[in-house]
């Protein structure tokens, strides 16, 4: 530990060095008694012992809690609805080997056919919003096929409804003016991929996983290995409205993992005076401050970088940010968004920022990252009990 040693190698140089045998005083000169310097020589060891003694002692309260801290190591994952953190979650899980299983990854093909589904539907309430027709007559019988799918089993067959979709999909009309389209998140890169989708021996990859939306229980649960640590996810869908009174009834909390979508800067979240991003930024803003939390450590997580990017182009940020002048650059918008929300830390928590694209498989910073907070929150905790810090 570096304060350890830090403390011993000091108290150890000073035991060390030979008193010496004159000193220079203003005005005058004396030398020292034999008896003085073996005196002085005889404290400086007993000090040294004392530290030595105490560093060890510290040394093993910090073990033993270490321990029992890193079985106990609990994350809270929270975010408005939709802002990633099954995302996030799932993305530290397929970084640790074997945390995915084969029952695990199929069990997830419906939720990808449900995402294919809903952007087929987006793509046909798109189509008459802009009063546009298909252009294929046959696409028409499709888009009665797919209006009149339930998804109601995961067994249930799919070949004809993911036919349609792919038609839809490649329809002249669609294909030209899907640009203006809007879609919910990822549905490009399902529609896309509906023939693979659609085949017997599906099996979703780790892009798959990471692009679909998973339905959202009340709260859920992961345990991971993540690296030394074992730790538990809970994750927890926060409303500005439901108050949050979960907050007291949770404790032993390391860190927590606040995400926010950065695409969300021109989303209306309860209407049209209110946008997704403020609302946001209070409960950000209710959990920096919280006295609940005021010795967990916070990984502030604004995902969607790439849905971020391709929208700048199309929709400025400055026409919701006033005092935002630097135009599509995603790299200055991210972090202006940042600073909004750094700004909110009146308390001064010890918040990890990144700035992810989530759904990128081979993206390692969330894990890097939490791993880090979650270690520096149990080394300041070990040494605030330990009444080396206050
Ligand atoms: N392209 C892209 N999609 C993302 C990113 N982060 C999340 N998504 C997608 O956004 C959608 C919602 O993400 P989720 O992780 O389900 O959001 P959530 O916060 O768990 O939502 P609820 O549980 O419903 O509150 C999913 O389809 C994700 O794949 C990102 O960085 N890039
Ligand atoms: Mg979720």
């Amino acid at each position: 530990m570096a304060v350890q040693s830090v403390s011993c190698s000091t108290f150890a140089n000073a035991a060390s060095i030979t008193p010496p045998t004159t000193s220079k005083r203003v005005g005058f000169c004396y030398t020292a008694s034999p008896y003085f310097i073996v005196r002085r020589y005889f404290a400086g060891i007993a000090l040294a012992r004392r530290a030595k003694a105490r560093s060890a002692q510290i040394d093993a309260q910090i073990s033993r809690q270490s321990v029992s801290l890193q079985r106990e190591c609990k994350i809270l994952v929270l975010g408005t609805e939709g802002s990633g953190k099954s995302t996030i979650v799932r993305q530290m899980r397929l970084h640790e080997p074997e945390s995915v299983s084969l029952d695990e990854r199929l069990g997830m093909r419906s939720a990808v056919l449900a995402h294919l589904l809903t952007s087929a539907l987006a793509v046909l309430d798109e189509l008459e919003r802009l009063n546009l027709e298909l252009a294929d007559s046959d696409s028409r019988d499709n888009a009665d096929i797919v209006r009149g799918y339930v998804l109601d089993a995961a067994d249930k067959d799919i070949t004809e409804v993911v036919r349609a979709i792919d038609a839809i999909w490649h329809d002249s009309v669609v294909a030209t003016r899907s640009g203006q389209f809007r879609l919910v998140d990822n549905a490009n890169y399902f529609l896309d991929a509906a023939g693979r989708i659609g085949a017997g021996d599906y099996v979703p990859t780790d892009q798959d996983m990471l692009k679909a939306r998973a339905p959202f229980g009340t709260v859920s649960k992961t345990q991971l290995p993540l690296g030394s640590v074992s730790i538990r996810l809970f994750e927890v869908r926060m409303q500005k409205s439901s108050k949050n009174k979960w907050m007291q009834a949770v404790d032993d909390i390391t860190s927590i993992v606040f995400c926010a979508s950065l695409a969300d800067y021109d989303a209306e979240a309860l209407g049209p005076t209110h946008r997704a991003l403020d609302e946001s930024l209070v409960l950000f803003e209710n959990v920096v401050n919280s006295r609940w939390f005021q010795h967990t450590s916070v990984i502030l997580a604004l995902t969607k970088l790439d849905i971020f990017r391709a929208k700048l182009a199309t929709v400025p940020l400055e026409k919701y940010a006033f005092d935002y002048k630097d135009g599509a650059d995603a790299g200055k918008a991210s972090k202006y968004i940042l600073r909004q929300y750094m700004a909110r830390n009146h308390a001064h928590l010890r918040v990890y920022p990144i700035i992810v694209e989530a759904t990128d498989p081979a993206a390692t910073v969330c894990n890097r990252t939490i791993l880090t907070a979650v270690k520096d929150t149990i080394l300041q905790s070990v040494l605030r009990t330990s009444n080396i810090l206050p």
